[in-house]
């Protein structure tokens, strides 16, 4: 049956073969420390050790010629150790219909991976060795335990493939700071009580001696033995979760979890606080590890019903009970009510972008359009004729120009108004546009003067253009006066072309426009007259 708890359960034989033989030196991958730790560390008596038997199964573990019987004749030298995997085999977590009677049987149920995390575990939790300085060793073992369940759920959850490996490394993560206590002492007491928790402490002794205790704890982990692998897991225990593969990730997420979790329960039972380390810590977790809120929250629940049996097998003080159902449950109303912050923080993010978006377009807008009548401004205007006019010269295509003012219109606003000016200047916008294209360009020139050009076309191109905007002008109504009278409005216009002159820049080429225009001025309005070569032609007399 599963039960969903056991780290012990798994039979992960790959793990057995795939270690390096016994006496493989492991010198490639050799952890140096900082001088200065390694000087104090070195063969420091004080160091944690591992019991025989535990060492001698660490061995076995480690070579490829071990079997069964080799292991169990290893466990069963330590008495107390066979009875606790025995206990382990038959426990609820191995719901076999008959129990394990020897210990070859229950190790055959475990898997040698996990025996090794019960032997390691055991051996180290449950040893009296440690005398600790100015660490809380019970706090460090309900630390390791919910840190080495967590991390075992939290592969289970995710289908890797060595669940049994992560309980390990859980557990074995911080084993740097028990050596580091050992032989430091008071420095490291010292240390430990200037920081308020585990990441300021790994930066503390960063700061202090030029590593962690996880690549302390790798260093001691590599004396003793252990697998490579788990080694390398110790070293790499501590570092961000986005740096690290997703095996590793569960052991690194593991530790601030578990933290978190003995944060809940101390603040469960001391005081009452507002404070949720849970929620932080969940924040973080859903999208790093890819398991859901409501997963995670389930997988930490059930802690509550493994944490008891488990930490009574491994000889470890349980951490005092807390409602852990109702501070998940307070944690994901926490989680639901940042996400939807964060929504409404998005939202709002959005609509200032559109609305940024928006004032950009209008100030791109007004920097190039003239407002009242929504064609080009004259700056725009000048810059599009410039650079046609560049490329007319380098490429030797033809440019033509049309300039059009209306005539009298001074006039017509003294007669009926400024505003029915403006009405007559967006009409007459609007009949110019009609004629605009890919081709044609043109834009209100200032008051009531108005440019057109045509790129690549010359000045007949530019003479036909002109007349048909003259007799669109004279059929068109541009603005109705208060009293229902229809205004019509007739233009003067100036036609030149690129090849008319040794024009030097586009402003030339509106001058010279320009002056054709006036030509037509004086010959009555209404008309349009060419720019010819510096000679201003006679204008046309048919025009309206
Ligand atoms: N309503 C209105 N009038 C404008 C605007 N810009 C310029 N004007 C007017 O246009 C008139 C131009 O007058 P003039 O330069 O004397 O030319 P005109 O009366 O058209 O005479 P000719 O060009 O010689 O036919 C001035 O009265 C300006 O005030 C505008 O945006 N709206």
């Amino acid at each position: 049956m599963e039960t969903g708890m056991p780290p012990f359960a798994e039979q992960d034989s790959a793990t057995h073969s795939a270690a390096p033989p016994a006496g493989h030196s492991q010198d490639d991958t050799l952890l140096v420390l900082p001088d200065a730790l390694a000087k104090v560390l070195g063969d420091n008596r004080a160091l944690p050790s591992l019991p025989a038997s535990v060492m001698q199964i660490v061995a076995l573990a480690e070579s490829p010629d071990a079997n069964l019987q080799d292991f169990t004749a290893a466990i069963e030298r330590d008495p107390a150790l066979t009875l606790r995997i025995l206990g382990l085999a038959n426990s609820v977590f191995h719901a076999y219909d008959t129990p394990a009677e020897t210990c070859q049987e229950a190790i055959t149920r475990l898997g040698i991976d996990a025996t090794l995390s019960v032997a390691l575990g055991f051996g180290l939790a449950s040893q009296q060795q440690f005398r600790a300085r100015g660490l809380d060793l019970s706090y460090f073992w309900q630390r390791a335990l919910i840190s080495a369940l967590t991390s075992y759920t939290l592969a289970r959850q995710l289908a890797l493939p060595s669940p049994g490996r992560a309980f390990t490394l859980g557990l074995l993560q911080d084993i740097g700071m028990l050596a580091l206590d050992a032989c430091l002492r008071r420095g490291y007491a010292a240390l430990l009580s200037s920081v308020d928790d585990h990441a300021a402490l790994s930066a503390a002794e960063h700061k202090a001696w030029g590593c962690d205790h996880a690549l302390v704890g790798a260093w001691l982990a590599q004396r003793w033995g252990l697998p490579k692998q788990l080694v390398s897991g110790i070293a790499n225990s501590h570092l961000p979760l986005d740096q690290v593969l997703i095996g590793q990730r569960c052991v690194n997420a593991a530790g601030p979890l578990a933290e978190a979790w003995l944060d809940c329960s101390a603040a469960d039972n001391h005081a009452a606080t507002d404070d949720m380390p849970l929620t932080d810590m969940l924040r973080e977790l859903v999208p790093t590890l890819g398991i859901d809120e409501d997963a995670l929250i389930e997988l930490l629940c059930g802690l509550q019903e493994t944490l008891p049996p488990t930490a009574e097998l491994m000889h470890i003080s349980c951490p005092p009970e807390f409602d852990a159902t109702r501070t998940l449950l307070e944690a994901k109303q926490q989680l639901h009510a940042h996400h939807l912050k964060l929504s409404q923080q998005l939202l709002n993010q959005r609509l200032e972008i559109e609305r940024l978006r928006l004032r950009q377009a209008d100030l791109t807008q007004r920097v190039s359009h003239d407002p009242l009548t929504g064609l080009f401004n004259r700056a725009h205007l000048e810059a599009l004729l410039e650079q046609h006019f560049r490329e007319a010269l380098d490429q030797g295509n033809e440019l033509s120009l049309v300039f059009i003012d209306l005539d009298y219109f001074k006039q017509l606003n003294d007669q009926h108004g400024h505003r029915l000016g403006d009405e007559v200047l967006k009409g007459f916008a609007g009949l110019l546009r009609e004629l605009l294209s890919h081709d044609i360009l043109g834009g209100r020139y200032g008051g009531e003067e108005f440019v057109l050009f045509l790129p690549g076309a010359g000045a007949e191109a530019a003479m036909r253009l002109a007349e048909t905007l003259q007799q669109r002008m004279a059929s068109r109504t541009l603005a109705v006066t208060v009293d229902h009278n229809a205004i019509r409005v007739s233009a003067s216009m100036g036609v030149v072309s690129l090849v008319d002159s040794d024009f030097v820049n586009a402003e030339d080429l509106i001058q010279a426009a320009d002056q054709a225009m006036y030509i037509a001025k004086r010959a009555g309005r209404g008309r349009i007259a060419r720019y010819c070569d510096g000679v201003e032609e006679e204008p046309q007399q048919d025009s309206v």
